[in-house]
């Protein structure tokens, strides 16, 4: 869906995109993290064609993002991390407006205000002015106007912020709902556990250059996918790694006389059996926990994987001390 080659982006004095290539796959949901000006904003905007860029191509869709912007702009939905709302117009006229901006026949417009507010939770606020809606509200609202012209592809920097716990709830849940209609979403957050929820993919930046960016969920149709589980016991009992050798579906990444953590290649039913054989053997076992790794452990590794060659290519160049 979108096809970025060789993205390379400078402000005055000072490159933000070093050579970015990647392919979002349609139906995607994108966790574009990274730390403080690493280049998400302005990653985005270069997706959305506000930017032109030093070198590079971005095709979304089929279309060149700089030769076809208005035909990209159709399909393409974009929350900016600041943006501005009209004080004086009521939700509705917002919707009403961006609806009509985005090229929405005349006759569809109720009906588009109708539904994204149903989406946003807004339904009982629309004839309220945006000057007399809360931070949170505001942002609801903006997320409204990116989304009323049902984009396939949707870009939102920060979009959570300013949101009471339940909002961000419900936003996940639209976020969802948006992924499961076959909409392609990238969104930026510093909140990982938030991105969590419903991201497929994590695009990890650092300083300008994509420092990983992978699928996060693995459904590998062809083989039971593989679970990271622990085994943990009530009591220490120095048979665990033996009899969890005995089982040929599995491999201990790591033990000790109280846990084990391993790999498990099987269906739920083959768990409940080597659960059901870890007891018969009299170990104490209390049960199994899900050890997949979450995008906070996802995006710290690969940071410290990044820090790690950082350091090695320094040490080698001899330009460390
Ligand atoms: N208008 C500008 N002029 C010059 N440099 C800029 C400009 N906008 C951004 N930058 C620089 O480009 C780099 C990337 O900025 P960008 O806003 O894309 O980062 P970010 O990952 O979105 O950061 P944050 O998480 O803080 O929002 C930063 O070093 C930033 O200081």
């Amino acid at each position: 869906m979108i096809k970025i080659s060789g993205l390379t982006f400078d402000y005055p004095g000072h490159r933000a995109l070093h050579q970015v290539s990647l392919e979002v796959a349609a139906g995607s949901v994108t966790a574009l993290v990274g730390s403080n000006g690493a280049g998400k904003t302005t990653l985005m905007r270069c997706i959305a064609g506000l930017e032109t860029p030093l070198a590079g191509s971005i095709n979304v869709a089929g279309m060149d993002v700089l030769e076809q912007p208005r035909e990209v702009h159709r399909i393409m939905g974009y929350l900016s991390d600041f943006y501005g709302l009209y004080q004086a117009l009521t939700v509705a006229q917002c919707f009403e407006y961006a609806a009509a901006a985005q090229g929405l026949p005349a006759p569809a417009i109720p009906q588009a205000i109708q539904t994204t507010a149903q989406q946003l939770g807004l339904t009982d606020r629309l004839q309220q002015t945006c000057d007399k809606l809360s931070r949170g509200l505001r942002q609801r609202v903006a997320i409204g106007q990116a989304i009323i012209h049902a984009p396939k592809i949707l870009l939102l920097d920060e979009p959570a912020s300013g949101l009471d716990p339940e909002a961000r709830a419900s936003l996940a849940g639209l976020f969802r709902q948006l992924q499961a209609n076959g909409m392609t979403l990238l969104v930026s957050s510093h909140i990982l556990a938030e991105l969590d929820e419903y991201s497929t993919h994590m695009l990890a930046l650092r300083e300008g250059r994509v420092l990983e960016y992978r699928a996060l969920i693995h459904d590998n149709s062809q083989h039971a996918p593989q679970k990271s589980l622990r085994v943990t016991l009530a009591q220490a009992d120095a048979r665990l790694s033996a009899q969890l050798a005995t089982e040929p579906a599995l491999q201990v990444t790591a033990s000790n006389e109280h846990s084990a953590d391993f790999n498990f290649s099987g269906d739920e039913h083959a768990l409940a059996a080597l659960l059901a054989r870890l007891i018969a053997s009299g170990l104490p076992v209390c049960g199994f926990s899900d050890q997949k790794e979450n995008l906070q452990q996802s995006y710290l590794r690969s940071v410290a994987t990044y820090e790690n060659g950082q350091t090695n290519h320094l040490s080698k160049t001899g330009s460390a001390s």
